[in-house]
């Protein structure tokens, strides 16, 4: 590297010298040198991320198109290289947009559109493409036909990456079999070590997609892997969704208030945003409105007793109205004015306006601007009067109310004083003379008089009392009926779009429509699992949506374990995106750190040191849905620790994880049952022995003891004469209502009540689901002519708790 430093300050030239080296970089020439961050760094990743690529396009495209997806991946080793193809039956592309699909990188459908998509930037498949002409030289050769075309399209392309345009090498029309879809086929240096991320990659997208047909064909692999449709039910369309108030940026703001073609900006949060009606854009244009002009303060009236003489103050300002016009209209705005609590600039003006029209048709006068102008100067002078002289002036007595009201009744009254007073004087010498101020000013007047109170008064105004004080204060000033600056004024000045921002981020408004969203469902989510996992148990959880940034996301969870599962290690953790297996950088992903976080112990699960992945027999499965799903980088791998998408992770799979818990706890209390009753059964013959010897009795009769100890159900048959008769005996606390089902081997008649009775071939299935209230016994009976062979079926009740001697 040249190293300028040395001959800096005595060569002025070597601006000149560097701008010689400086030139514009395409983004593809970017991407060439960064291609770790699109996740194609090595290889064996590189292949991943290219199947990964170009099947989520093919679900996308299939599934805008509403067809269900069918899709064939196939690698092949090809000399030095490996082959890629991946086939749909999507809708196919268009012959003018195919080049530039797979030809320019951050070209797509999707990045402008608040949808929930796998596809976000544009960039995934012809990053494949990059990366596949980079390590083999090979061009990219693609055929697509379009719904009702005859032909389908072919094309062999490079990307240029001085330029990041197509370079079309082949383009003709030939002839597929699939009468619509896209077929790409790629190049590349590559191996096969990452093939359990590969596997896995499928695999994953078959449960959370099983709307979806996938086939895998692969070296090594004798057979293909298939994975069949397991329903024919495409995920809920998704609506686009314009973007939510309070998740815009000053930028994109002001770009979208250059591009509309509302005049008012009433108009233009109605148009251009979601969730705005008119309701909410008044709401936000009146907070717009108070950032921009301020808010007016208003002060109370004298009262009548009072020696300031406002109604003498109104008679002086007007002249030439004769005496009973001068007083009716005096008259009438003391009287308003007395019977208000507080009065703005811009509301006396109002009222002088209205007692002029009264006065004016009573008495047939003509009330000017100019009269008006001056009994308002008047009239504002006394209830706004301030005078710096005297410290019991009626504006420093109207503060001091306000400040006293706001603080707590631990400040002193000395303190109180000296605050209103020094707040008053900011009012009463402003600029404005119509005492407007913006929140943050009257935050400075208050920040100002605290500070000198607190500085020459030895006194303590802490934040909060200042705080209060600036509330107090900005909930009595009234928003001024100013009409708000047109969009185009907006669009053309920073400070005024930001104080439209900050008004639209402070209204509240209703979260964002979920039509946009696509969630997998908790019932499918376990479908999806117990589709590809076998195991004992399964639950699963759908949050509601929330949202982040302006944009709406649902966080869906589900849980397996036992059964094939392995016990060994830590759980395997499963983590998607809209409906896509994230495959690397477990470690870096939010949902890591949420599982990580949560005590498992708590929920029956081993967790070393009461943190970390937890271990166990189990599978934890995480969806996270969004329009704008916020991954911490282009390849898609891992989601960025948002707090509020966080909490709803967490939320998720705790509501997953407490069903966990109760079938834990209910399978350790059952195996518990299960000892307890193994030594039971071997202790009571045992002792029945024993205590006969000992008392030298016949063997008491222990039939029955086991299922009274341990609470049980017992069901016991006895034959005599022809009759069988089953004893249903109910030791436990509730009420039981088995299944009680027995095989006959001949025709048993003389049924008691409540049985149905099945032939099979010469096999009788008798079956009754009696109600045994706890310490009942009910007795269910039949006959049979012959010799019988019996075969007994107990359901409804569980094993532990069951007892059955027949
Ligand atoms: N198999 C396909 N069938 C139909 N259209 C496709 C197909 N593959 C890609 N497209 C179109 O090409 C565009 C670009 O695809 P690309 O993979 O580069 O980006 P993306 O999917 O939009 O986003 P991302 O970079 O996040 O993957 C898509 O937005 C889509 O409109």
């Amino acid at each position: 590297m040249t190293s300028f430093q040395s001959t800096l300050g005595e060569d002025s030239g070597i601006a000149d010298e560097l701008a010689q080296n400086q030139r514009e970089i395409s983004i593809a020439e970017f991407f060439e040198k960064n291609k770790h961050m699109l996740g194609f760094d090595s290889g064996a990743r590189g292949l991943v991320t290219a199947v990964k690529e170009a099947v989520d396009n093919a679900l996308d495209a299939t599934e805008e198109a509403g067809l269900a997806p069918d899709i064939y991946v196939e690698i092949a080793e090809a000399g030095d290289y490996y082959k890629l193809i991946v086939e749909d039956n999507g809708p196919g592309i268009t012959k003018a947009q195919l080049p530039k699909v797979f030809g320019k990188l951050l070209y797509g459908s999707r990045f402008h559109a608040r949808e929930q998509s796998r596809g976000q930037q544009g960039i995934g498949i012809s990053a494949a493409v990059l990366y596949s002409q980079l390590t083999s030289g090979k061009a990219a050769k693609i055929t697509s036909r379009t719904q009702g075309s005859a032909d389908a399209q072919y094309f062999e392309l490079i990307i240029d990456t001085d330029t990041n345009e197509p370079e079309i090498k082949e383009a003709r029309e030939t002839s597929w079999d699939r009468s619509h879809g896209t077929r790409i086929e790629l190049e590349m240096e590559a191996n096969m070590r990452a093939r359990q991320q590969l596997h896995d990659y499928i695999k994953h997208t078959a449960v959370v997609n099983p709307h979806a047909r996938l086939e895998l064909r692969e070296p090594g692999l004798e057979e293909p892997l298939k994975f069949e449709r397991a329903t024919d039910q495409l995920p809920a369309e998704t609506e686009e969704i314009r973007p939510h108030p309070h998740g815009v940026e000053l930028g994109t703001l002001i770009k979208m208030l250059q591009a509309t073609e509302s005049y008012s900006v009433s108009g233009f949060l109605q148009e251009e945003f979601t969730r705005v009606g008119k309701k909410t854009a008044d709401k936000v244009v009146d907070s717009f409105r108070d950032r921009h002009f301020g808010r007016e303060m208003g002060w109370s009236a004298p009262d009548a007793h009072e020696d300031a003489d406002l109604r003498a103050a109104i008679v002086d300002a007007v002249s030439g109205k004769g005496a009973d016009a001068t007083d009716a209209f005096a008259d009438t705005v003391v009287d308003v004015l007395q019977n208000r609590e507080r009065t703005t600039h811009h509301e006396l003006r109002d009222i002088v306006d209205n007692a002029a029209a009264a006065a004016a048709e009573d008495f047939d006068k003509t009330f000017g601007e100019t009269v008006k102008e001056n009994a308002v100067e008047a009239a504002w002078a006394v209830l706004a009067g301030y005078d710096e002289e005297s410290e019991t002036d009626r504006l420093t007595a109207d503060v001091y109310a306000l400040v006293d009201g706001a603080t707590s009744t631990r400040k002193d009254d000395a303190t109180v004083t000296a605050l209103a007073e020094r707040l008053a004087r900011k009012f009463g010498t402003a600029d404005d003379y119509r005492h407007r101020t913006t929140f943050k000013q009257l935050r400075t007047y208050v920040d100002d008089a605290a500070n000198a109170t607190v500085e020459y008064d030895d006194a303590t105004v802490g934040d909060t009392a200042r705080e209060n004080v600036t509330e107090a204060f900005w909930s009595v000033m009234q928003t001024v009926p100013d009409e708000v600056p047109k969009v185009n004024d907006v669009a053309d000045d920073r400070d005024i779009s930001s104080q439209l921002l900050e008004a639209m981020r402070e209204t509240d408004i209703l979260a964002p429509p979920t039509n946009c969203l696509s969630p997998i469902s908790a019932e499918l989510v376990e479908a999806g699992l117990r589709k590809e996992f076998d195991a004992d148990f399964y639950a699963a959880a759908t949050r509601d949506a929330e949202v982040h940034g302006g944009d709406p996301f649902i966080v869906e969870a589900g849980i397996a374990y036992g059964g094939d599962l392995k016990a060994e290690g830590s759980v395997d953790l499963l983590r998607f995106a809209n409906r896509v297996p994230l495959v690397y950088q477990r470690g870096a992903c939010a949902t890591t750190d949420v599982v990580k976080r949560i005590g498992w112990r708590n929920y029956g699960l081993d967790q070393p040191g009461g943190s970390g992945m937890p271990n166990g027999p189990a599978v934890i499965m995480i969806h996270v849905a969004s329009t704008n799903v916020p991954f911490t980088s282009e390849s898609k791998d891992a989601l960025a620790n948002i707090p509020a998408i966080e909490d709803e992770i967490e939320l998720a799979i705790r509501e997953a994880a407490r069903e966990l818990k109760s079938y834990l706890n209910k399978r350790r209390s059952m195996e518990k049952r299960r000892q307890k009753q193994d030594v039971l059964g071997k202790i009571l013959p045992q002792m029945a022995d024993k205590v006969s010897e000992v008392t030298g009795r016949p063997r008491p009769d222990i039939d029955g003891a086991l299922a009274r100890i341990m609470n049980n159900v017992s069901v016991e048959r006895e034959l005599e004469d022809g009759t069988v008769t089953l004893i249903v005996e109910n030791y436990s606390d509730r009420t039981e209502q088995p299944d009680i089902t027995d095989i006959v081997s001949v025709e048993p008649q003389n049924v008691s009540d409540g049985a149905t009775v099945v032939d099979l071939d010469g096999e009788w299935f008798v079956k009754w689901s009696p109600s045994v209230p706890s310490g009942e016994t009910v007795k269910l009976t039949y006959d049979v002519s012959d010799d019988a062979d019996f075969d007994i079926n107990v359901d409804g009740v569980e094993n532990e708790k069951l007892t059955v001697q027949a």
